[in-house]
């Protein structure tokens, strides 16, 4: 590949890296559980300003505004528009995020309501939602996602660029991830916020391993797979297990039936209702039963958990008529959550109605942001006027020096430098790497003021490795005015490099 020209992906190399500025926001503790879904407190009025002053911050912060056209705008900030966000702003698309205020939870969605997540990955002590959710946001706005705490009331995606309308503002973008997620639908009984996840749950999945639950009775409430699901399920937990069903008969499907009927510890009560549950204000203690038309003898049942099996609502209504929903309201998507309109996406609950997790949903908003990027590539729409704003984290990066490490110094250079830039792709566990660079290190004192030396770890920045078709280490490139005039995978003689050096300076 000696002397091959050729343009870099232009992903890696956006505009040089400024501080993000960021949009001023109503104040909010991440950990405030009283911002349920419930909460419906009058909303703070918010200025726009940025909320952390920088010496490198060149960029005023500005609202959202149809002036721009943004590259992405995500609405949602659950696992999968968090996601979503670190993704696509480590893109350097700088995405506008609604995260969303009220409509459809608060902003960090549903596990804002629950108090241990004990299956995200990494955490093997488990953590809390809303701290979950707080690293998720304070990950996606370290790489400059710009994040609005607004609800958006409608979408215009009949004409391009597609409009959003929020609560206070309206901006507009050539491609949208949407990933407002699903609300559990709940009972509305009379002590359910006094229980609501200490005791009463939306998803055995999540919580039935609690140890609150274990070798305790427990009452699962819903007719349909769901329910049958979850019952079945929590066997393995509580010592028996109670089903609820409204119905005079199942709606779950013919094996979950056969399922239920030869479980030993699942008894199934038809024509019953929950009124209520009963405990000591700490600990659920039973579940108050009524027959289904509200009449019947009232029972208790002895419990320490009651799980709702009673289905999901997508936040989907302002949806409506603007692209293809199936017949519960879940966005329908094909490949990376590619939805019936080309360059909007979907992501997480909203379309996702049978693993409902936070991993998964975290997946598709990776699997969303990946296949935006790509679009709007193929759509060369990746690198706009307000590329300039493109933010990447900033690294040490010393203009007198002649040599450099990580992938902020090499957007840099590559956007500034005149003269030659060597880019030397290494991996810790390379040992050929451990040859060349000290080669390379020598050569570049031989051209000192004439050349840059920039060392890219491809595990620390596995994205510009790739971004850049580096497939094997140590591979070294030459970029000279933004060309890639370089290619040279493997190992080569001291005087083979410096040859290279001396024909491309
Ligand atoms: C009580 C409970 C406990 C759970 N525990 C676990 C667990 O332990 N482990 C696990 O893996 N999963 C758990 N889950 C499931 C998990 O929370 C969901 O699968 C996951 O949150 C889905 O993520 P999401 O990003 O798709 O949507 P959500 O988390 O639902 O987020 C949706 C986002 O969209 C925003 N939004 C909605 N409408 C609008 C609008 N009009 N404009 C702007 N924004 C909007 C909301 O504010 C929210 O930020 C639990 C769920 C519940 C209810």
């Amino acid at each position: 590949m000696t002397g091959a020209v050729s343009r870099l992906h232009p992903r890696p190399f956006q505009p040089s890296a400024k501080s993000v500025p960021r949009h001023a926001r109503a104040p909010r503790a991440a950990h405030d559980r009283s911002r349920s879904q419930d909460h419906q407190a009058p909303r703070p009025r918010r200025t726009w300003a940025p909320t952390r002053a920088s010496p490198s911050d060149g960029n005023g912060a500005s609202p959202p505004s149809t002036d721009t056209v943004e590259r992405l705008i995500i609405i949602g900030s659950g696992p999968a528009g968090y996601t979503a966000a670190i993704y696509a702003a480590r893109a350097n698309l700088r995405p506008l995020v609604y995260e969303g205020y009220q409509a459809g939870g608060s902003p960090g969605g549903q596990l804002m309501t629950t108090n241990e997540v004990e299956n995200f990955p990494g955490f093997p002590d488990g953590i809390t939602g809303p701290d979950l959710m707080d690293l998720m946001r304070r990950q996606a706005e370290r790489w400059g996602a710009r994040l609005v705490t607004e609800d958006v009331e409608s979408v215009d995606l009949g004409a391009r660029p597609f409009t959003v309308r929020g609560t206070d503002t309206t901006a507009r973008a050539h491609s949208l991830i949407i990933a407002t997620g699903a609300t559990a639908k709940r009972l509305g009984i009379p002590s359910e916020s006094t229980y609501w996840s200490a005791g009463i749950s939306a998803c055995a999945i999540c919580d039935g391993a609690s140890p609150l639950f274990r070798n305790q009775p427990l009452v699962v409430v819903g007719g349909g797979d769901t329910a049958v699901e979850e019952a079945m399920y929590l066997t393995k937990y509580g010592t028996h297990v109670h089903l609820l069903v409204r119905g005079s008969r199942l709606r779950a499907s013919g094996a979950m039936q056969q399922r239920v009927a030869r479980a030993p510890r699942v008894t199934v009560h038809y024509n019953t209702r929950v009124e209520d549950v009963e405990g000591d204000g700490r600990l659920l203690t039973g579940v108050r039963t009524v027959g289904a038309d509200g009449g019947g003898e009232a029972r208790t049942i002895p419990a320490r958990g009651l799980f709702y099996g009673i289905g999901h609502q997508p936040n989907s209504g302002f949806l409506e008529g603007q692209l293809e929903l199936d017949a519960g309201g879940y966005v329908a998507v094909g490949a990376g959550g590619a939805t019936s309109v080309p360059g909007v996406f979907a992501a997480g609950d909203l379309h996702d109605k049978e693993w409902r997790q936070a991993v998964t949903a975290a997946g598709s908003g990776c699997a969303a942001a990946l296949a935006a990027e790509r679009w709007l590539a193929e759509q060369d729409l990746t690198t706009v006027e307000d590329a300039r704003h493109a933010s990447v984290p900033r690294g040490d990066f010393d203009p007198a020096s002649t040599k450099h490490r990580g992938q902020y110094a090499l957007r840099k250079l590559y956007h500034e430098s005149q003269g030659l830039v060597m880019v030397l792709y290494s991996a810790p566990s390379c040992a050929p790497c451990r040859t060349v660079k000290p080669i390379l290190n020598k050569l570049v004192d031989e051209f000192e003021g004439k050349v840059n030396f920039v060392e890219i770890d491809i595990e620390e920045d596995s994205e510009i490795a790739q971004a850049a078709g580096v497939h094997s280490t140590p591979t070294l490139q030459f970029f000279k005015q933004k060309e890639r005039v370089l290619h040279q995978p493997g190992v080569k003689m001291k005087r083979e490099y410096r040859a290279l050096i001396e024909s491309n300076l």
